[in-house]
């Protein structure tokens, strides 16, 4: 039975209907169709309007939401009870609020993962975020960002004669923008895994797109909850993913690692390339493709960025070069431009002992495939321990958290920053990166405290303000919450 992801009903004052299928009859009080599981037209979740279907997953339907006030466009997941266990839904939660500390530029923003339950008061009080006490027909109630183009509308773009010509009069060309977005999702699945955080299912609904030459990485932290189909899965998940089809969820929520994510990330090039490039461009960038997509995890890349830089050199290399002189900015190094120029990843410190003068720059020749095959996998994270020594400067201390953060060595992370702002009180950054510890502790009063301070040093930026939300919404004060994503979305877009 096809769901309706088209209709969006223009009045307001209609017969309640079903939003995945408006001939299925609803009562005036119904809020959940009995027969399809998707919302009524114009439901109210807080202070959002649901609107429109935008579609559904393996977990659950997401729907296109307005807020009430502002008409700000908000992407609002439901997640029936049925697919994870309380504590994997904690676990869940976790993720969503690390993956959202990142602020990567290609990681979808979550404003608030909670619970639900349609037998509340579905209006008025914003009062319809629950506790995690999971009472029967609970749902997991994701807010984020609404994103509106699809990864089919990113290929249609591309295909299109009329803007393959605007490209190239530009100096660009189709495949420079393709492999524009394939950095973008590899410095944002990279900069997760230098978290710890691994997404579990790569497939293209979880690929946004707010312009052609801007992508996103939806549902961290969520996409674990349920095993992809294939071809997207790897064969060492079969049997986590066989395990959580017969219930056992948590199987599949551990198994997923970097190097299952590379797999799908392959797997989507796979299908991306012929759809967009010519025979003779895509054909060299294969066996990248193919080292991605080995069967054992160990000969696959080390790393995420290794395949991309890969990729970057061939296409360079092969005669159709138009646009992919701007790959070869210093800034375009993953390494050294991920916490400042790139603009893409403001906290994530290099992963490993010399990774910043690291040899990953983009004009760098091809790694060779054979070589690194038969190498171990480098690991995400720094393999020798962070040992106390006496770091002298405040930017030490700030590094060092860093690090910390990055081993969730929270408590201490806390300390470090702390002796960097005992120096430097007048650097917001390093208030957020506190504030986000606290965060990541659930100690979300200082949290909060910490992130005010920040605004108190730096009113305009952003990300303070979606941050203070974040917190501000762990605090139960929705309403606060959503001015400071407003403003949030104010200042970015000013
Ligand atoms: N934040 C968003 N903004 C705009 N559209 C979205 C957003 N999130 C999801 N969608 C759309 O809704 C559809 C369904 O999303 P959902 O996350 O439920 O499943 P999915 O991503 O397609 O698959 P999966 O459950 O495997 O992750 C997506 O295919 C996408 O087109």
């Amino acid at each position: 039975m096809d769901h309706n992801t088209q209709y969006e009903p223009q009045g307001r004052h209609m017969a309640p209907f079903c939003l995945g299928h408006p001939s299925h009859a609803l009562q005036s009080e119904e809020t959940i169709c009995r027969v399809c599981g998707a919302l009524a037209a114009h439901t109210t979740l807080g202070i959002y309007q649901v609107h429109k279907l935008l579609g559904i997953g393996r977990s659950g339907h997401a729907y296109l939401a307005h807020h009430q006030r502002s008409g700000q466009p908000v992407a609002i997941k439901l997640s029936a009870a049925s697919t994870a266990n309380p504590e994997l839904w904690q676990a869940a939660r976790r993720e969503v609020r690390v993956a959202t500390t990142l602020r990567h530029d290609s990681i979808l923003s979550v404003f608030s993962c909670s619970t639900w339950s349609p037998e509340q008061p579905a209006s008025g009080s914003g009062a319809f975020f629950g506790r995690l006490d999971t009472p029967p027909q609970t749902y997991l109630l994701t807010l984020c960002q609404y994103i509106p183009g699809t990864i089919q509308q990113f290929v249609a773009y591309l295909q299109n004669k009329d803007n393959q010509r605007t490209l190239y009069e530009k100096g660009s060309s189709s495949a420079a923008v393709l492999l524009q977005v394939l950095q973008q999702l590899g410095t944002a699945l990279e900069a997760a895994h230098a978290r710890g955080l691994n997404h579990g299912a790569l497939v293209p609904g979880n690929i946004l797109f707010s312009s052609p030459e801007r992508a996103w990485i939806a549902d961290f932290g969520l996409a674990r909850l349920q095993p992809p189909p294939t071809p997207y899965l790897p064969a060492e998940l079969y049997r986590a993913a066989q395990a959580a089809q017969q219930g056992n969820a948590q199987a599949y929520w551990n198994a997923v690692n970097p190097a299952s994510d590379q797999y799908m990330f392959a797997v989507l090039c796979q299908q991306l390339f012929p759809q967009v490039l010519q025979r003779h461009e895509y054909e060299p960038l294969l066996p990248v493709l193919n080292r991605g997509m080995h069967n054992k995890p160990e000969r696959r890349y080390p790393s995420l960025h290794l395949l991309v830089q890969d990729l970057l050199t061939l296409m360079s290399r092969s005669g159709n070069s138009r646009g992919m002189q701007q790959f070869k900015q210093p800034n375009m190094n993953i390494d050294a431009g991920w916490s400042s120029s790139s603009g893409s990843l403001s906290r994530v410190p290099p992963t490993g002992p010399g990774s910043s003068g690291s040899s990953h720059g983009y004009s760098n020749p091809v790694t060779p495939i054979p070589a690194l095959m038969a190498g171990p996998m480098t690991p995400a994270l720094p393999a020798t321990p962070i040992t106390p020594g006496t770091p002298l400067t405040a930017e030490d201390w700030e590094k060092r958290g860093d690090k910390l953060f990055t081993l969730r060595e929270y408590d201490e992370a806390l300390k470090a920053y702390h002796r960097a702002i005992e120096v430097h009180p007048e650097k917001a950054h390093i208030w957020v990166a506190l504030g986000d510890t606290y965060f990541a502790l659930e100690r979300h009063k200082e949290a909060l405290m910490a992130y005010e301070q920040a605004m108190h040093i730096d009113p305009n930026d952003p990300q303070t303000w979606t941050n203070r939300g974040t917190a501000l919404d762990a605090l139960g004060r929705h309403r606060d919450a959503v001015d400071c994503y407003d403003r949030a979305d104010q200042l970015r877009s000013a």
